[in-house]
């Protein structure tokens, strides 16, 4: 405020001549009070009448009144506090402004204590989230790591909702905010991602970066859920209002008598993140989907309604919420805003998260070069929980024994599981006779003392997998024979409940996939149940399986039945049980199993899961569908098949893998939109290496990387059609390829479309093109390649054969005298859609590939979208367009033409009778400049 201006309006006059505003907008009464008597601009007595007035608005005219008999200064603090505690006073922040007011040198020395109810539960919550985040808590009882100091990034991946890549997530700031958003009216931030990818851990990463103002937002709540905590009220009786939603299950306002922080929350939601983790653990309640749904924040509902309001943004609209899910859980795709899906570790992940994970560079070296010479171990060790599983073993059985090396080349999840197992039990081991000699390792001691224990925890699992429920309470630890002495062995994790300080009821397995791998080592212990008992869950798994939107349509559709009632959105936990259990029962592990169970029984067990595996092998394969394509018979399989391909592996039966290579009749599998991660492809592998025919292979659209070309190796030399786009590969699963099928040479067809590969990549590409004479098909567009290696390729194919579908992006960065390659584009069919999109083709660009295209007859649609190419090169395209007749469409959308050059398009298009539609919407042209082509109708701007 100037000096003039500022005498005339003084802060008494702003006080007097704002009243109404004041009256109206000032809340947090309390936070005023307690400053101005704290800085003796009020006394005891003046708070005293205040408080005893009744209404809200007269207690502001009495502070305000007050105030103004205190003079000058009182007032300009008052203002002061509203400035300083803006949060609070945030209705007051425009009036502010509206005064333009400044605070003064001398004022902004005076102390103001912010004791306001909303910044004070801000408070109190970012020091209880920092509190309950900064520990990874997986760790047992015995021994917790801060999560900083073991917390890596992973690949996460941004989707558009046709599933296709947005790019990689460069930090977790990007995850809130509006980058790769494909549908703002969604109100949720969808991630997915396998088992123990690290979903959980990166809420908690996202939760203590909040606690430490470290994440931007500005948001100033945060209330965390598990989604499995909905699934455990009862149905018919427990509703509850959203207030106590929020504040029973996260943190309480103290000193709010007047509501303030829950009307805070209505009034601005965008100041609230939410995350729910774990979608695919909540439980569907058949008769709740069934009563309407809840739109006021004030009625009690039960809280799985509340959270389906949240979700769809019908409660608290405009907040932020992010809801993690396993993979292949479906939720209606208009709620979801953003998707991102966790990949795992990358190897340079895996090298920082080793560098964390030990201190000594000697153990770092040991596992790093036990990592690099087994692809397969480094496929499992992408998954975060099995990478911290494998390394954990390895520093404790290191420490305990002389020379513990990490499991050789063909471990199976099991021996993973198994491996905790050993390491949660040795705990109980005596401690070595001397500190000097290390105790020789033997597991199956280890498990021979630890078998009390490890029933009970086993039947404990089996018992949860049964009734559906993941988290058991002290009675249920207590029935099946565990002491407290047995549960800081690790197993089992108390279960945070918020506010209470006492003793935890309720535990939960340290993870899910642990309990399955105990309940199937229950089975496996278990003398007393009937034989064939062992197969129930496979049973259950073979079900056919709803999908798991049901929840969300009776948000948007109303009430809907679902067939039958599942405990939980996915079977998961079951078909892990069942891999265990064959894991378990495999030749591999007979001997150590028959340490803790007698030799006939294990017997009879292996037999029947061995012939119950061969008959569902058979059958499954026998019930699939057949259709005929260009490349013979095909068969698209199902999720299931992958879950037997696994279980076969876990076997480790050379048998059952011959009888199913054997029953794959058809000539090409699509195993496209799968799921399989690299981890699968030694499974896959497995079965293959028993086939004797050729077989095409399309796995495109997985999550498989370098690490699963490396495990399909040894097949490759069967296979007619690899399809592997959009699969994450580099370079080096092209040395792969380029060595296995120029060795073999009976690849027709060969697809990494969307991969990472570079110009190294593509020379390799060229040189396969080059060596292997049925090849007809190559895709390698959107990748990394630039020029120089869009030369390679179009080198070799203006050698060779006609090849359809080759997208080499950049290959516009040939210079003129590379006319001579470009000429061999006048071999290609068609482009793929995009892949001379957005690829900053210039005019220069646009010529050289019409000229080049002139005397191309076969190509049928040609996309040139989101370039630079101006009306210097349409000469030479309405020359194209006039000596093609066999192109139907040209997509020039987004370039810089103006009326002139389209103009000339528009001309040469009356000498094309062929030509079905020229795109040019997105150009330099006005509303009235397009009007003037009305009469070609085939022009099209719209
Ligand atoms: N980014 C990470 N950095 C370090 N460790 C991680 C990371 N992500 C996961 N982990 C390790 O893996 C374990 C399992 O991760 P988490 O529980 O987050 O998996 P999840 O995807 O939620 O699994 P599920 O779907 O089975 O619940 C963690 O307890 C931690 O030890």
């Amino acid at each position: 405020m100037g000096r003039i201006e500022e005498e005339k309006l003084s802060f008494l006059n702003i006080l007097t001549y704002h009243r109404e505003q004041l009256v109206s907008k000032l809340r947090s009464i309390q936070c005023v009070l307690d400053n101005l008597l704290a800085c003796g601009f009020l006394c005891e007595e003046d708070v005293e009448i205040v408080q005893r007035t009744v209404t809200k608005t007269d207690q502001v005219r009495k502070i305000l009144e007050l105030v103004q008999c205190k003079g000058e200064e009182a007032c300009e603090y008052l203002i002061f506090i509203i400035y300083k505690v803006c949060d609070a006073y945030i209705d007051l922040q425009p009036w502010l402004k509206e005064i333009n007011y400044n605070p003064r040198n001398d004022i902004t020395v005076m102390k103001v204590v912010n004791t306001d109810p909303i910044s004070r539960y801000c408070e109190k919550m970012r020091c209880e989230m920092s509190r309950d985040t900064s520990f990874i808590m997986s760790y047992g009882q015995q021994e917790e790591t801060r999560l900083e100091d073991l917390y890596t990034d992973t690949l996460m991946e941004l989707l558009n909702d046709c599933n296709e890549s947005l790019g990689f997530m460069e930090n977790l700031d990007q995850l809130l905010g509006d980058h790769a958003v494909f549908n703002p009216e969604g109100e949720t931030i969808y991630v997915i991602g396998d088992a123990g990818v690290g979903k959980s851990i990166l809420l908690q990463k996202l939760q203590n970066l909040w606690s430490k103002k470290e994440l931007q937002t500005d948001a100033i709540f945060f209330f965390k859920f598990r989604c499995r905590m909905f699934s455990m009220f009862s149905k018919d009786t427990e509703q509850i209002s959203l207030r106590d939603l929020l504040f029973k299950y996260n943190c309480y306002p103290d000193h709010d008598p007047d509501n303030e922080v829950f009307d805070y929350i209505l009034r601005f939601p965008e100041k609230v993140i939410f995350t729910f983790d774990g979608y695919d653990e909540l439980q569907e309640d058949l008769d709740l989907i069934n009563v309407p749904e809840v739109v006021s924040p004030e009625d009690k509902a039960h809280p799985l309604q509340l959270l389906i309001g949240l979700l769809c943004g019908k409660l608290l609209k405009g907040s932020t919420k992010v809801l993690t899910a396993r993979t292949g859980i479906e939720i209606q795709s208009n709620f979801i805003k953003k998707k991102v899906v966790l990949r795992g570790f990358s190897p340079y992940h895996m090298k920082t998260y080793i560098h964390l994970h030990f201190k000594e560079q000697e153990h770092r070296d040991i596992v790093s070069i036990q990592l690099d010479a087994s692809p397969h171990l480094s496929g499992l060790c992408s998954t975060p929980l099995f990478c911290w599983i494998v390394l954990k073993s390895f520093r404790h059985l290191h420490s305990m024994h002389d020379s513990f090396q990490l499991p050789e080349t063909c471990i199976t999840l099991t021996d993973i599981f198994l491996l905790l197992s050993e390491v949660f039990l040795s705990r109980t081991a005596l401690p070595a006779p001397s500190l000097l000699k290390k105790r020789t390792r033997c597991a199956s001691e280890t498990f021979k003392s630890g078998l009390r224990p490890l029933s009970a925890f086993s039947k404990l699992a089996l018992q949860g997998m049964e009734k559906g429920r993941l988290i058991c309470s002290q009675e249920e630890i207590a029935a099946c024979g565990l002491t407290e002495e047995d549960l800081p062995l690790g197993f089992l994790r108390p279960v945070s409940e918020y506010g209470s300080t006492e003793a935890p009821a309720n535990f939960e397995f340290l993870h899910t996939m642990l309990q399955s791998f105990l309940a199937a080592f229950a089975l496996v212990l278990d003398e007393q149940a009937p034989v064939n008992s062992i197969l129930r869950f496979f049973a259950e798994c073979s079900r056919k399986k709803e999908h798991f939107c049901l929840l969300f349509d009776s948000c948007t559709r109303g009430a809907s039945k679902p067939s039958e009632n599942k405990p939980f959105a996915t079977n998961e936990h079951l078909q892990f049980t069942n891999l265990f259990l064959c894991g378990l029962l495999s030749k591999a592990l007979r001997g150590f199993m028959e340490n803790v169970v007698s030799p006939a029984l294990l017997k009879k067990k292996r037999y029947l899961l061995k012939s119950y595996l061969s008959s569902s092998v058979k059958s499954h394969l026998h019930g699939l569908p057949h259709h005929s394509v260009t490349e013979g018979k095909k068969v698209h399989v199902l999720p299931n098949f992958l879950w037997m391909l696994r279980c076969i592996f876990e076997t480790g039966s050379k048998e059952i893998a011959q009888m199913t290579a054997k029953g794959i009749t058809a000539s090409f599998i699509k195993l496209g939109y799968c799921n399989v991660y690299s981890g699968d492809c030694t499974a896959l592998n497995f079965v293959l290496q028993h086939r004797q025919k050729l077989l095409g292979l399309d796995m495109d659209n997985n999550n498989i990387s370098d690490y699963g070309v490396k495990q399909l190796q040894p097949s490759f030399c069967k296979m007619t059609v690899v399809r592997l786009c959009v699969n994450h590969l580099s370079d080096s699963s092209i040395e792969v390829l380029a060595e296995e099928l120029c060795k073999h040479k009976v690849v027709e067809v060969l697809g990494l479309y969307n991969n990472h590969i570079t110009d190294v990549g593509a020379k390799l590409v060229a040189q396969i093109i080059e060596e292997c004479p049925k090849l007809r098909v190559v895709k390698i567009g959107k990748n990394k390649l630039t020029g120089v290696g869009g030369k390679y390729l179009a080198k070799i194919i203006s050698n060779q054969r006609a090849l359809v579908n080759v997208a080499s992006t950049q290959l516009l960065q040939l210079k003129k005298k590379d006319v001579a390659i470009l000429k061999s584009l006048s071999k290609l069919e068609s482009f793929l859609p995009s892949s001379l999109s957005a690829n900053g083709i210039t005019s220069k660009g646009g010529q050289l590939l019409a000229e080049a295209l002139k005397e191309n007859s076969v190509l049928r649609i040609f996309w040139l979208v989101q370039n630079e190419i101006s009306d210097d090169a349409a000469p030479q395209l309405a020359e194209y367009v006039k000596a093609n007749t066999g192109l139907t469409h040209l997509w020039l959308i987004s370039n810089q033409f103006t009326v002139q050059g389209i103009q000339q398009l528009a001309e040469a298009l009356t000498h094309n009778t062929s030509l079905k539609e020229i795109c040019v919407k997105g150009n330099q042209l006005s509303e009235e400049e397009e009007k003037q082509f009305v009469a070609e109708k085939r022009l099209q701007f719209h």
